[in-house]
């Protein structure tokens, strides 16, 4: 492919060198630059990726775009200065690949916790009403049916456009995505052509990328303020920022909720292990998810079908049959009687949810035992407040470890304490070893008690120091309570 086709939609500042020149691929890793490449500088969190520049040169990139020129070297290569080379490398991106999201319809869905979960559930329910089908999110990305790993929420954008091009060259009609505020802050999603947005809640994370509580609201409002007119916006507006992310859209404004008027209303009939039961746009539906979190999942994703203007009574009959994602209040029950979750809580409103849902569908004389551990290189003022919430909703609470990455877990359990405070203590134990910590919940539980173990839902690793040791957690529950199986 030429240089210049693939400058549609770029606002060069500045240019050095040919446009008509034949290039190989794109590039932001300087590692991974080979003859004939495209290489991004970038500025990042850790590095710069400008200070690579002359070493790409050296491996052949012929190429360069950046934000500021460096000492022009060599004049075979071609030196191109922008704005913001995140932005320039979305946009090329896509028109390296073909601009493939234009292609199909694809609906991107951000807010702190449910991303995956409306994903998945869109992505399964639009399988079985009979289309092909892509799915972007946390746990693993699929071309219809071929699963591709999933490295990021969000992958970066030459990532984000290969798998939207096999998409379209697979026959797809429709891709669900997760849409991470990172990936809208690091602009992964530039250039992207989106059919519709959903946001399904906003609430403490991450806060160690965005600084503030308000940067974090923003860079999930710029997805909303970038959709185009012939989009649509559903937003939860009982969430109190659900209005504020359709404010200044240019999108068809549409809300759901379960506690006001909206334009798809649900209500909660029952709630209990075996599932929801919902009064949903006045239909009488079971569902197979748990939890009152999941009404909300389950009314987002029934609204985008009627969106994406499918038949009211066969999505709901398609849906009462579907399951949630992996690791998602995955449960499993003892044969005497311990039930043991799994879930991906890891913001203390995920931690709140999952613990209100146990508590409104307990008996109420069984204990509520959690085991739970907080991220390394991770927002650090969620840990005591999410080890707080853990022990006010708990009969016994285990402190544990989970990716503790670069950082001392003995600390982060440390910064976990701080949340506890002396009335909880007594119900508190601390042990770093997480499948310890899952054995000693499972040897504390008697028949009827339910042990949470939250944070790492579908995740079968341990990551520390850059290494990621196999860990599972559903696997130890299966291990110690079903010992014979
Ligand atoms: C904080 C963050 O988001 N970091 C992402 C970011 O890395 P960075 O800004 O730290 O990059 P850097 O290391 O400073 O390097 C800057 C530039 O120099 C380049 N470089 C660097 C070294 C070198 O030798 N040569 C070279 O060219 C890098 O390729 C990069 O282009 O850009 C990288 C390339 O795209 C990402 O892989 C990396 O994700 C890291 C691994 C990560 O853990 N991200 C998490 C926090 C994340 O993105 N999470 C969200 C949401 C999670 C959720 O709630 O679901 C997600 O979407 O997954
Ligand atoms: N609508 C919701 N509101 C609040 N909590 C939820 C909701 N949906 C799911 N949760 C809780 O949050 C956890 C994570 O859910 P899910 O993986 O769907 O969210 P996510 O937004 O994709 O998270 P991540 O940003 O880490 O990928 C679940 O395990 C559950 O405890
Ligand atoms: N995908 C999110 C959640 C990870 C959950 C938890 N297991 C952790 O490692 O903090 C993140 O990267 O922040
Ligand atoms: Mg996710």
């Amino acid at each position: 492919m030429q240089l210049q086709e693939l400058l549609y939609g770029i606002t060069i500042k500045e240019l050095v060198g040919r446009t008509d020149l034949e290039i190989n691929a794109l590039n932001f890793d300087s590692r991974k630059v080979t003859e004939g490449d495209v290489f991004f500088a970038i500025v990042g969190t850790v590095s710069d990726g400008h200070q690579f520049i002359s070493q790409t040169i050296a491996q052949g990139a012929s190429v360069i775009i950046c934000e500021n020129l460096p000492e022009i070297e060599d004049y075979r290569v071609t030196y191109i200065k922008v704005e913001n080379t995140s932005v320039a490398l979305g946009i090329m991106a896509g028109n390296y690949f073909g601009n493939p999201s234009a292609n199909l319809k694809l609906i991107g869905i951000t807010g702190t916790n449910g991303k995956t979960t409306i994903a998945t559930i869109l992505f399964k329910l639009f399988k079985e009403l009979g289309f092909k089908t892509g799915l972007i999110s946390t746990v693993e990305n699929f071309v219809n049916d071929k699963a591709v790993p999933a490295t990021h929420t969000t992958p970066n954008p030459i990532a984000l456009n290969a798998l939207l091009k096999d998409m379209v060259d697979t026959g797809c009609d429709y891709c669900f995505m997760e849409v991470s505020s990172h990936a809208v802050s690091q602009h992964r999603i530039e250039g992207l052509t989106f059919s519709g947005g959903v946001f399904s809640n906003l609430t403490h994370d991450h806060l160690d990328f965005h600084k503030t509580f308000d940067a974090y609201l923003k860079a999930k409002k710029t997805f909303f303020d970038t959709l185009p007119k012939s989009a649509f916006a559903l937003a939860n507006i009982d969430d109190k920022n659900g209005s504020v992310m359709l404010q200044n859209t240019k999108a068809h404004k549409k809300s759901y909720a379960l506690k006001q008027m909206a334009d798809f209303k649900a209500k909660i009939i029952e709630n209990g292990f075996s599932g929801l039961h919902l009064d949903i746009d006045n239909e009488d539906v079971y569902f197979k998810l748990v939890g009152s979190f999941n009404a909300y999942n389950l009314l987002a994703v029934y609204g985008t079908a009627i969106l994406l203007e499918q038949d009211k009574l066969k999505v709901l009959t398609l849906l009462s049959r579907l399951t949630g994602a992996e690791g998602r209040f995955d449960y499993i029950t003892s044969p005497n009687n311990i039930i043991g979750i799994v879930d991906y809580a890891h913001t203390p409103d995920a931690v709140q949810n999952v613990l209100n849902t146990i508590a409104n569908i307990r008996k109420g004389t069984e204990q509520v035992i959690t085991v739970i551990g907080c991220g390394g290189d991770r927002d650090k003022t969620k840990r005591p407040i999410m080890a707080q919430v853990a022990c006010d909703w708990s009969d016994k609470v285990i402190l544990t470890s989970d990716n503790p990455r670069t950082e001392d877990p003995q600390a982060i359990i440390k910064d976990m304490e701080e949340g506890v405070s002396p009335t909880n203590k007594r119900k508190t134990l601390s042990i770093l070893d997480r499948k310890e910590a899952i054995k000693t919940a499972c040897h504390l539980a008697q028949s009827g008690d339910i042990i949470l173990v939250a944070g790492k839902g579908h995740e079968k690793y341990q990551e520390i120091n850059g290494v990621r040791n196999h860990f599972d957690d559903k696997e130890i529950l299966l291990e110690q309570l079903n010992p014979n199986s």
